[in-house]
């Protein structure tokens, strides 16, 4: 198994520096094609950074990334936009446009890059909204009349409208209650498994770790200090690691990842 994992995301030597501030030095990471990586790290670590050089938002200092086979930081324009649409991002904000519907937030990346009618587009981007769970009336809802909840799965929507390999979540359940929460994650779960996703996800919380992450990676000392699966976390020594991963709201959490069976999406 392990010799068939193909790696499609590749970081290797990443430095990030804003002023003397240095965020990642020599930093390393491998997301393996089909999992729900986990980024976690103590506040000011550089998780949204990490993902923010990935996906393009954050010129770095130094090293190489590698998405589905492209150097992002080397390729030329058509080859980069190319790649940029096998990907999908959404922000824990949501990061919608304020003016658009929710249809017409979820059409944006198609009218960008897909020559398609716009009958078509609606169509597919109706799709795209049910797909995550929202009812047809919120298509022509603007995003500030959504709830928290409801905007971020309009975000997720909007990441998926091209069919992505790879979708970026950057602190998806921050900001909701368990419930809601909860069924986040198993809609993600669902959708990573239906669609064969590829889940980079920048995460505080745990009962998200234990619920739906195959893989775990830490950033601490500039660096991605370790990566596996949650269970060997608790083994790493380091006060950082030891800490989070051991304290109450860990076992908490894990109590509940068992109690649903959902450790793991496999
Ligand atoms: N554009 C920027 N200019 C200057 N400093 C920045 C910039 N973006 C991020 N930083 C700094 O980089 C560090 C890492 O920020 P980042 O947002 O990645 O942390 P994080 O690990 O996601 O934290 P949190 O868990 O609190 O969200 C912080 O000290 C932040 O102030």
């Amino acid at each position: 198994m392990a010799t068939q994992r193909e790696a499609v995301i590749k970081v290797r030597g990443l430095r990030n520096q804003f002023g003397r501030q240095v965020v990642h030095d020599n930093l390393d990471l491998d997301v393996w094609r089909g999992e729900v990586l986990g980024i976690v790290g103590g506040s000011g670590t550089g998780k949204s950074v990490l993902l923010r050089t990935i996906v393009g938002l954050n010129r770095p200092a130094a090293g190489s990334i590698e998405v589905l086979g492209v150097d992002v930081l080397r390729a030329p324009d058509d080859e980069r936009r190319e790649v940029e649409t096998r990907w999908g991002v959404a922000f824990q904000d949501g990061a919608l446009f304020s003016s658009l519907s929710v249809l017409n937030n979820v059409i944006a990346p198609m009218r960008e890059h897909l020559d398609l009618s716009p009958a078509l587009m609606k169509s597919l981007g109706e799709l795209k909204i049910s797909m995550v769970g929202l009812p047809p009336l919120a298509c022509g809802k603007l995003p500030s009349e959504l709830s928290g909840g409801m905007r971020k799965r309009a975000a997720l929507a909007r990441a998926l409208a091209l069919d992505p390999q790879i979708v970026f979540l950057d602190e998806p359940t921050a900001g909701l209650d368990p419930i809601g929460a909860a069924a986040y994650d198993e809609l993600i779960g669902e959708l990573q498994r239906a669609l064969g996703l590829t889940v980079f996800m920048v995460t505080h919380d745990l009962d998200s770790l234990y619920a739906i992450c195959d893989r775990i990676a830490v950033l601490a000392e500039k660096r991605v200090l370790v990566e596996g699966p949650i269970e060997g976390m608790t083994d790493v020594d380091h006060p950082w690691v030891q800490e989070y991963f051991t304290g109450p709201r860990a076992r908490a959490a894990q109590v509940k990842g068992q109690k649903t069976g959902q450790t793991g999406a496999g």
